[in-house]
């Protein structure tokens, strides 16, 4: 697998063919990005994922993370991957009530909702670099919240990576604390 630009390239190419569009889901008003058929395109989910895991490294190749989060329940699919092409460990932060021992817990507001997630106090350590991986950036609530657990936890995220971004950000140079420069979006 090759991540950098060429992997990037090809896989904006994939999602601008093979995302579907779905009107009025969950909820009227509402256009649902629908990634499954990219995550079915073998060549295409590859490309994902090197692209993704470019995010994690710095110009001359080095990686440059401890940890890879993923949020429940997309960002599972896609930061897996990238945390084992890395070479990182891979933590899951999830929906309030899921993880069974003691956790941070953050609450947010996202297009569709409020909700709460959760991440094991000790999944990440004080002091490590974290990447955040998700599809998609809509209003920034799942960033922030993840970003806040992580700085709960001591440690430091250093980059998000995420295949689409919605558009409710522009014109905003920060999601929560974090400064949108950290961004990467294929
Ligand atoms: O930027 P935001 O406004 O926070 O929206 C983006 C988040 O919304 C979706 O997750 P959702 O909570 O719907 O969970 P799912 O992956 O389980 O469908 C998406 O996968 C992101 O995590
Ligand atoms: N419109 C949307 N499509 C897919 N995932 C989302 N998460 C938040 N808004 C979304």
């Amino acid at each position: 697998m090759t991540d950098g630009p060429a992997a990037r390239a090809r896989a904006r190419a994939a999602l601008e063919q093979l995302v579907v569009d779905v009107p009025d889901f969950p909820e009227p008003g509402v256009v649902f990005k629908d990634i499954t058929p990219v995550l079915a395109d073998h060549t295409a989910f590859t490309d994902l994922v090197a692209g993704l895991a470019s995010a994690g490294r710095d110009a001359d190749g080095t990686v440059r993370v401890d940890k890879v989060i993923g949020m429940e329940a997309r960002g599972f699919i896609l930061a897996a991957p990238v945390a084992l092409s890395l070479g990182a460990g891979f933590v899951p932060v999830r929906k309030a009530g899921k993880l069974p021992r003691a956790t941070h817990a953050v609450s947010y507001s996202l297009e569709y909702g409020r909700a709460t997630l959760e991440m094991h106090a000790d999944a990440v350590e004080a002091g490590d670099r974290v990447l955040l991986v998700d599809d998609v950036l809509a209003t920034g609530g799942t960033v922030a919240a993840t970003a806040e657990l992580v700085a709960r936890a001591g440690a430091t995220t250093v980059g998000v990576a995420v295949l689409m971004e919605l558009g409710f950000l522009s014109g905003r140079d920060v999601v929560g604390d974090l400064a949108i420069t950290t961004l990467l979006t294929i």
